[in-house]
């Protein structure tokens, strides 16, 4: 059965970990980029992580990083998952992760005319790059480089890529179950949508958009049991 993976972003308080760990949350995002109101030190990140259970990630989000800035973090933290979400070059992404020695997502800021052909060039150049590179991760092309809680067109994002991408921006418990059913992508990306304030998790939230998600992963599996299991004598 589907299980679209879901991480939760912008981690900077022990209740809201152990909460959003409780909702079964597969990965947890910490944002090392200090000009985000969900800014945490790399320090800080150790401390949370420390209730940081098996089997869930820890996901280091920067924007234009050194090289030392990434190995502070990777010494401070259980580091999963590296996430560029700034201007890094290929180059830069690939070196650096090659020095860490970690896999490595790439956040592509999806603009309204942003080409979706462009979306498949760069999933290549970044797969020919790197053995390091993970995926995608699709979010809304803001200003603030993310976390701005606004939805791209999902249109743009090619039928073929989706299965391989990470889906973020502006999710909610409103649009994520449409989105997951459409475009059924490897995993979800979320952090304005369950926040009481930024950088302030609400488990509430939390626990209804880990719903919705399930709800879609139980529509798909319905649609791809009854496609695969038509009911005998149906016209
Ligand atoms: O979360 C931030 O404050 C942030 C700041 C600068 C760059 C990226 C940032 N977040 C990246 C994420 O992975 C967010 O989860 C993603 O942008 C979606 O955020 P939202 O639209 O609020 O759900």
């Amino acid at each position: 059965m589907q299980r679209t993976r879901i991480k939760i972003c912008g981690i900077t308080r022990e209740e809201d970990l152990s909460a959003a760990v409780a909702v079964g949350a597969d990965a947890l995002g910490f944002v090392f980029y200090p000009k985000s109101p969900r800014y945490v030190t790399p320090a800080r990140a150790g401390a949370l992580c420390a209730g940081l259970p098996p089997f869930v990630s820890g996901v280091a989000l920067f924007v234009n990083p050194t090289l030392a800035e990434v190995q502070e973090v990777a010494a401070a933290m259980p580091l999963a998952l590296i996430q560029f979400h700034g201007d890094e070059t290929v180059e830069q992404c690939a070196a650096i992760a090659a020095a860490v020695q970690r896999p490595f997502m790439r956040a592509f800021r999806v603009k309204p005319d942003t080409i979706p052909g462009t979306l498949l060039e760069c999933e290549l150049a970044y797969r020919t790059a790197s053995p390091w590179f993970s995926s995608l991760l699709l979010d809304t092309y803001v200003d603030a480089y993310g976390g701005a809680g606004k939805v791209f067109d999902w249109s743009l994002i090619p039928k073929e890529l989706a299965p391989r991408v990470v889906l973020s921006g502006g999710l909610n418990v409103h649009n994520t179950t449409d989105g997951v059913v459409r475009l059924r992508p490897f995993a979800v990306d979320i952090s304005s949508g369950v926040e009481a304030a930024k950088g302030i998790k609400d488990a509430r939230k939390m626990a209804a958009f880990v719903a919705a998600v399930r709800a879609a992963d139980a529509t798909i599996h319905s649609e791809t049991y009854h496609a695969e299991h038509p009911i005998q004598g149906s016209a």
